[in-house]
């Protein structure tokens, strides 16, 4: 019976068995599972209810950081929060917990981005009283609008301090953009100074001209546009200005619309204004026609500024939605660029959240792909010009093959954004003077010819006097150069200065790169000679010419390669002195300073010399007012430059005394300059007056001419400061009758006896050796007895002729010492073929040129003062035009009544308040 049970059993096991391991395992299953269930439920439950979005940020740290008791420790303000996270959002004013970190906590920086189109631009909550301190800013190349900013910045001052609330205004500043550091004031506003009652807060106006040519505009510009783009700092960094409103300058007649350029570059600085300050233009931009309509239009714009500053005072901000809050629509190409920003900040934000880098990284990423689109534009501009420029002559190929290296300075490779103006879209290099220019019709009309689209040549009152035997200039007391054989010329019109003493009249191009058409330099070389001698014959049937003298001429033997403009400019300047060398033609080249990269490249010249019209960076940039803004750093570079090259160029330091701008208290100056570029000679002369409109509104008068003696004076400083400090330098030579001294190294003179002249074969021979030689090793006869200082420097073999107006008591009274007084009665006696005391071959002159070139002859008038230009005319302004115009006169004037013949007429200067010249 037993068995049969457990027989049973065993049959049922094995027939239920499986179902019920299927059974017991889903119940297993099922119970882990409802288990499982359980817990996670209970640990939800079980966590503290959700803090307020506020304090989230707080919440990231591990729970072991927060102490149990630090709700009753310690408390954090709203302020301390926002002092770890300046962009953090509104915070409940409720007290909230604060965490204790440990050392290795990262530091967490919070906040949110701010919106790119803020609406408020001010209008927000009225602030706590305030003291507004206006700002007023300008650039001005020519002056107009600093004369403009300076009167609005008078009447200002007057208005405010009239104002009902004057105690809310602080007296206006006024700056020149040219002379502050940009990041002091438009990288964010000054630092905020505290009053002693109020905050301060900045209100700006700015006062601009528009220029399509590289100006001290374009860096500015730059720099707006790079602190908007600057990944590093907030894209409206000027936001806590109180507002601010810019005004432009420009010429309708030769930008008639805006499309054309007018006012383009105010516009500009408009648009990047508004971005910087989150929209807070606090009026309008106004726009002047300087030949219309721009007085009328500033004094509008002024009432407007003033009447917004008036609100900003009454309302604590910009208001909003009315005139001026800066917040109704901007126009269509502000949206857009903000679009294209917006990119920007969307594809940063992309990135990862908690990689803090990672936006930062995205925006330098689309930086550089800007940069790099923009560095490729200027490749291909850069190219395209060469294209052109290669295209347009013959010997492109020649040109692009040569070894000299084709110097394009790029430190400001910066492109003319001038928009609508049509410099701002050619896309291929234009001529620098094209013929159909006003720069053109200016220089012709002042006696150049212009050779091809960028060179000139002109020949001077000196070449003009040797060919008369009536003397010639300094250079043939100095270096044995004969005015009668020396060509003066330039390949660049164009430079980087604007100089107030320049001689082009403001016509001139100016520009910190090349960005022209390059002719070849045999055009150029063929071009200067054909026009040089074309003059020359002009001269044959002036009363007086020597005949020998004039046959001489007919034969180049000397290049100044200065006359106006920068020669180191032109990118084949290497080709072009060998080509004079090559003819046996000396050259004395002349330079700014301003381009060391193209000076340091430059190949031997018989003479190189550096303009240094300064002793120390304010002076410079206020008698050149160079275009680069790091023009100190150059010029210091270049005679950094000229030490260097001491052993194998022979190197002139040119001072040019401008009275009241660079002479007082300066010997010192110049004698550290002296130190530090250890030129071979130093010449010393007075400025040249031109009279033009430009140097006026400049402030150079006759006043700024400085006397020769004077001139002496300065020079006997120099002398014994350079011999304190141990320099071996002495005086030299002297040239009174064009108030010119010349200092010498030590090194010239020998045996007792200066040698300042040039043995010119020698130095020819030299070169054709191919080997290295220095200064010392082309060294000439002795300077002539009657060139020495305290001689005079006028060589006895020619006869001084003075003009109306001036005779030899006056010379004599004038300190025109020695020789030169002795020489003034009038020679008849034909002049001797090979003049005394003159080295035999070579003698030429340099021309009346520019404030980095020479010095015509002293003036006519009785005053022994260094110069007046008599070439200049056409521009001289006010009161200073009679100067100009009884120097330039007795001159003319006395040929014309000799009789000179006029064959060229577009040689004259031909103007209302000059004579007629009866040539050149
Ligand atoms: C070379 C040159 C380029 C100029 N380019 C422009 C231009 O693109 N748009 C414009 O409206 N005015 C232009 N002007 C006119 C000047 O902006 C205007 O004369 C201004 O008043 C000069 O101011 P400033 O004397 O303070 O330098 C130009 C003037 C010169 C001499
Ligand atoms: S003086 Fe000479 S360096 Fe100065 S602006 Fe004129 S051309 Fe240029």
């Amino acid at each position: 019976m037993a068995g049969s049970i457990f027989s049973d059993l065993l049959a049922a096991w094995h027939i239920f068995r499986i179902p019920l391991f299927i059974g017991v395992a889903i119940t297993f299953v099922a119970i882990r599972a409802v288990s499982r269930l359980r817990a996670s439920r209970e640990k939800l439950s079980s966590s503290p209810a959700p803090s307020s979005p506020a304090l989230d940020s707080k919440k990231e740290a591990p729970q072991e950081w927060i102490a149990p008791n630090s709700l009753d420790e310690k408390t954090v303000s709203r302020e301390n929060n926002n002092a770890e996270s300046s962009a953090a959002e509104p915070i409940s004013e409720k007290e909230v917990p604060i965490k204790k970190k440990t050392d290795a906590a990262p530091k967490r920086v919070t906040g949110t981005k701010r919106s790119k189109s803020p609406k408020s631009n001010g209008a927000d909550t009225p602030r706590a009283p305030f003291k507004v301190q206006p700002l007023v800013f300008y650039a001005s190349l020519t002056a107009s609008t600093q004369k403009s900013a300076e009167g609005l910045f008078e009447v200002m001052k007057t208005a405010l301090a009239a104002s009902s609330r004057a105690e809310r205004f602080l007296e206006p500043q006024l700056h020149d953009l040219s002379y502050i550091d940009y990041d002091d004031f438009f990288i964010a506003p000054p630092k905020i100074v505290e009053d002693e009652e109020a905050e301060v807060l900045y209100f700006y106006m700015i006062l601009l001209p528009t220029y399509n040519i590289d100006t001290t505009l374009d860096p500015f510009l730059d720099h707006l546009q790079e602190t908007h783009h600057d990944f590093r700092i907030d894209t409206a960094p000027l936001s806590p200005l109180l507002g601010y409103s810019v005004f432009g300058f420009g010429d309708k007649e030769g930008w008639p619309t805006e499309e054309d350029g007018f006012c383009s570059q105010a516009r500009q600085v408009d648009k990047w204004m508004a971005k910087l300050t989150g929209r807070k233009r606090a009026f309008p931009l106004g726009m002047g026609d300087v030949k219309s309509d721009s007085k009328e239009r500033l004094e509008e714009w002024r009432l407007g500024v003033q009447e917004a500053l008036a609100d900003i005072v009454e309302k604590g901000g910009l208001g909003e939605g009315v005139s001026g809050s800066g917040d109704p629509v901007e126009s269509d190409e502000e949206e857009e660029e903000e679009e294209a920003d917006a990119e920007v900040e969307a594809e940063a934000d992309g990135s990862s959240p908690g990689d803090s880098d990672a936006g930062a990284q995205a925006k330098l990423r689309v930086k550089r792909r800007r940069n790099k689109a923009a560095a490729v534009d200027d490749l291909e501009d850069l190219g395209s010009k060469l294209r052109k420029s290669d295209e347009n002559n013959n010997n492109a190929e020649q040109d692009s093959s040569s070894d000299a290296p084709l110097a394009v300075d790029f430190t400001t490779y910066g492109k003319k954004k001038s928009s609508g103006s049509p410099s701002a879209t050619a896309p291929t290099a234009k001529e620098m003077v094209p013929k159909t220019s006003p720069t053109y019709a200016s220089l012709t009309k002042q006696g150049y010819t212009i050779v091809g689209s960028h060179s000139g040549v002109k020949i001077c009152r000196w070449t003009k006097s040797a060919l008369r035997g009536r003397g010639s200039c300094y250079k043939f007391s100095f270096y044995g150069i004969k005015s009668h054989l020396c060509m003066e010329t330039t390949p660049s019109l164009s430079c980087s200065n604007k100089c107030i003493f320049c001689w082009r009249h403001g016509t001139n191009p100016v520009g910190t790169t090349w960005r022209w058409k390059v002719d070849p330099p045999e055009m150029i070389f063929d071009g200067v000679k054909e026009g040089h001698y074309k003059k020359i014959k002009m001269m044959k049937g002036v009363p007086g010419v020597r005949a020998e003298r004039f046959q001489e001429a007919m034969r180049i033997r000397h290049c100044a390669l200065s006359l106006v403009g920068e020669p180191i400019f032109y990118p084949h300047i290497n080709e072009f002195t060998r080509m004079l060398h090559n003819e046996r033609i000396s050259s004395f080249l002349v330079c700014n300073a301003q381009h060391p990269d193209q000076l340091a490249a430059l190949e031997q010249v018989t003479q190189l010399y550096v303009s240094i019209d300064a002793s120390n960076r304010d002076a410079l940039r206020r008698i050149d007012r160079p275009l680069h803004r790091d023009f100190w750093e150059r010029f210091q570079r270049c005679l950094d430059i000229l030490r260097e090259h001491r052993s194998r160029q022979r190197t002139v330091f040119r001072l040019t005394l401008v009275k009241g701008f660079n002479i007082d208290e300066e010997v010192t100056g110049y004698a550290d300059l002296v130190e530090r570029g250890i030129p071979c000679f130093v010449e010393i002369k007075g400025v040249t007056y031109c009279g033009t409109s430009d140097s006026s509104r400049a402030g150079l008068t006759m006043q700024n001419v400085p006397f020769y003696e004077e001139i002496k004076e300065f020079v006997i400083k120099l002398d014994d400061e350079l011999r304190r400090r141990g320099l071996s330098y002495g005086i030299a030579a002297e040239h009174a009758h064009s108030c010119c001294i010349l200092l010498a190294s030590t090194n010239f003179r020998i045996n007792g006896r200066w040698h300042t002249l040039i043995d010119y074969d020698r130095f020819f021979d030299l070169l054709a050796e191919g080997k290295p030689f220095g200064p010392e090793d082309y060294i000439g006869p002795p300077t002539p007895e009657w060139a020495t200082w305290g001689h005079g420097g006028f060589d006895p073999a020619d006869t001084r002729v003075f003009r109306k107006g001036k005779n030899r008591k006056d010379a004599s009274e004038a300190g025109e010492t020695g020789e030169s007084v002795v020489n003034d009665a009038v020679d008849s006696s034909p002049a001797l073929p090979g003049i005394s005391s003159a080295p035999p071959t070579h003698t030429a002159a340099e021309t009346e040129t520019c404030g980095s070139a020479d010095t015509p002859e002293t003036p006519s008038h009785s005053a022994p003062r260094a110069g007046t230009c008599c070439s200049s005319n056409s521009n001289s302004a006010n009161g200073n035009k009679s100067e100009s115009k009884s120097c330039c006169r007795s001159e003319e004037e006395q040929l014309e009544e000799e009789g000179a013949a006029t064959e060229e007429p577009e040689f004259h200067a031909n103007s209302t308040n000059v004579v007629v010249n009866t040539f050149a």
